[in-house]
């Protein structure tokens, strides 16, 4: 579970300050769904990354489980983050030259086991998101849905408590924005976990249970029990 608590984080530009968040207080349940919009710099992404421990805040606390995220070490921090955060991106970020299942592997590396053990997982994992005939592909051989698909694969082979997911379909057209939104709300059923979506795209949010608005810093929540 997320509890944030008068969350700030400013940023310094030349001789301006921007209050990229501004007092935030949030809390999201275990195998709970937000999804996050507001306009352009309003500061989506920037509480995405303090939600994932990428950044840490100016002031305030950032608690996923009761551990204050704003206060371990980087070393802590980094383990923190590889067993219990998957995060998905825009864009896909897989290695060019390594093929779907080689890609997934790599998210297991820092937790060590055996490389029979990656391979086996990684070709589960790729399974789940109905890449299991593509395990030996490249990303430049597969559609830009197959490869989000296989960045979703990447951040849940670890089996992680939260998915981060920030605009994981800005870059894809219409049919495959479908085809990426059904894996995830799947795998967010199937795997209990909990979920938290930065998005640009209304069609998303309108349809969102739980909407987190955020503009200049400051969050507004809604709930839509009908969605
Ligand atoms: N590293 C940084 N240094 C300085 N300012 C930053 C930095 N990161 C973000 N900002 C500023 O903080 C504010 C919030 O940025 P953020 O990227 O969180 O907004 P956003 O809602 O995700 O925007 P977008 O929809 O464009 O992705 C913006 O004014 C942005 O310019």
């Amino acid at each position: 579970m997320y509890t944030l608590r008068d969350v700030t984080k400013r940023y310094t530009r030349g001789k301006a300050t921007v209050h990229a968040l501004d007092g935030v207080d949030l809390t999201i349940e275990d195998g709970g769904r937000l999804v996050i919009q507001g306009p352009t710099g309003g500061g989506k992404s920037t509480l995405l990354q303090m939600l994932g421990g990428l950044d840490r805040p100016t002031s305030g606390s950032v608690e996923l489980d009761g551990v204050d995220l704003a206060k371990l070490s980087e070393a802590k921090l980094t383990k923190v983050r590889a067993e219990n955060i998957g995060f998905v991106f825009q864009s896909f970020n897989l290695i060019p030259t390594l093929t779907a299942q080689e890609n997934v592997e790599t998210a297991l590396v820092p937790l060590g086991g055996g490389a029979a053990e990656r391979r086996r997982r990684a070709a589960e994992a790729l399974d789940s998101v109905g890449l299991g005939e593509r395990l030996g592909h490249l990303p430049s051989e597969m559609s830009g849905g197959q490869q989000q698909r296989v960045a979703i694969a990447r951040a849940l082979v670890k089996r992680p408590k939260v998915l981060l997911a920030d605009e994981p379909t800005g870059n894809l057209d219409e049919s495959m924005r479908d085809e990426v939104m059904e894996v995830l709300e799947t795998m967010w059923k199937e795997h209990g976990l909990t979920f938290v979506m930065v998005t640009h795209d209304s069609a998303i949010a309108r349809r969102a249970p739980r909407l987190a608005t955020i503009r200049k810093g400051k969050v507004t929540i809604t709930e839509n029990a009908a969605a």
